[in-house]
């Protein structure tokens, strides 16, 4: 989301859980990580959407295909974990706001990005809750980028994570009164890779032990809280500030002290 200004904070509205907006440029392009994600059993470093099996290579949506009044053929997607801060695919616009209905929660395992088959690492995936409120990231993609962008997310999200698809409602934080359609991507504890709800230390120690090919499980925790910081004091994540938390009081025990340092 490069280019990206933080706008002057919105006055309170009724019900908003933010009052700062951060909008991309639109047209921004993403900045590309330095090599796209590898695809077991094809480590070549290839791009993602070429790594795609052949057999998703125009994936529908198991949702149906969020539509919102102007430009038919837009597509938002709501991003609420990695997505956040590496979507990784080209976007037209990006709109911080929040969906409600569902709690974000570390509740999936993750045997690829962050983790491996035999330490799996934790990311998040939504929770209905009637009362929750989830902060993230909507991104409009528009002619090619619809069908490019999906391509891509099948492999990252679906194939790789176990995630299907769901439409949501998503509210824009500096236009709540003008709530949009979006396409999130949703673990569901029918997926094999569901690990389900555990104590916020247990989930702490899980991701301080934990890497994959996206890096360590815990820069994925930490570029989320950084996420929620940016947002504004007002928009809380008990249960993910419990994690951080938690990982903080660990911290000292998975670091050498200067003694320790001083032997190697
Ligand atoms: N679907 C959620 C979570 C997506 C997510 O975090 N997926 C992981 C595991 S499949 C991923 O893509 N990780 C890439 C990374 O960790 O950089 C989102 O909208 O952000």
């Amino acid at each position: 989301m490069g280019g990206a200004q933080l706008e002057r904070p919105s006055g309170a509205r009724p019900g908003v859980c933010v009052r700062r907006s951060f909008r991309a440029h639109a047209g921004d392009q993403p900045r590309r990580p330095p090599g796209p994600i590898p695809v077991p059993g094809t480590m070549k470093q290839e791009s993602a959407a070429s790594n795609t099996p052949a057999a998703s290579q125009s994936p529908t949506p198991s949702a149906q295909f969020p539509r919102n009044d102007g430009d038919p053929q837009a597509l938002w997607i709501f991003g609420y974990g990695s997505l956040v801060w590496r979507p990784d695919f080209a976007y037209s616009d990006s709109r911080v706001g929040f969906v409600r209905g569902y709690s974000r929660r570390f509740w999936q395992g993750d045997t690829f990005h962050r983790g491996s088959d035999k330490m799996p690492g934790r990311v998040v995936t939504l929770l209905e809750d009637h009362e929750g409120c989830t902060w993230g990231v909507a991104y409009q993609v528009q002619g090619e980028q619809v069908s490019e962008a999906l391509k891509y997310l099948n492999v990252r999200e679906a194939v790789l994570g176990g995630y299907d698809t769901k439409e949501v409602t998503f509210y824009p934080q500096d236009a709540p009164d003008q709530p949009l359609k979006a396409l999130a991507y949703v673990a569901t504890p029918q997926n094999p890779g569901y690990l389900g709800p555990a104590p916020e230390e247990a989930i702490a120690t899980q991701i301080l032990a934990c890497r994959g090919f996206s890096g360590h499980n815990l820069e994925y925790l930490l570029r989320l809280a950084d996420f929620m910081q940016l947002c504004g004091p007002q928009a809380q994540d008990e249960h993910l500030a419990a994690i951080v938390d938690a990982v903080g009081t660990m911290l000292p025990c998975f670091c050498p002290t200067e003694q320790a340092l001083a032997l190697v």
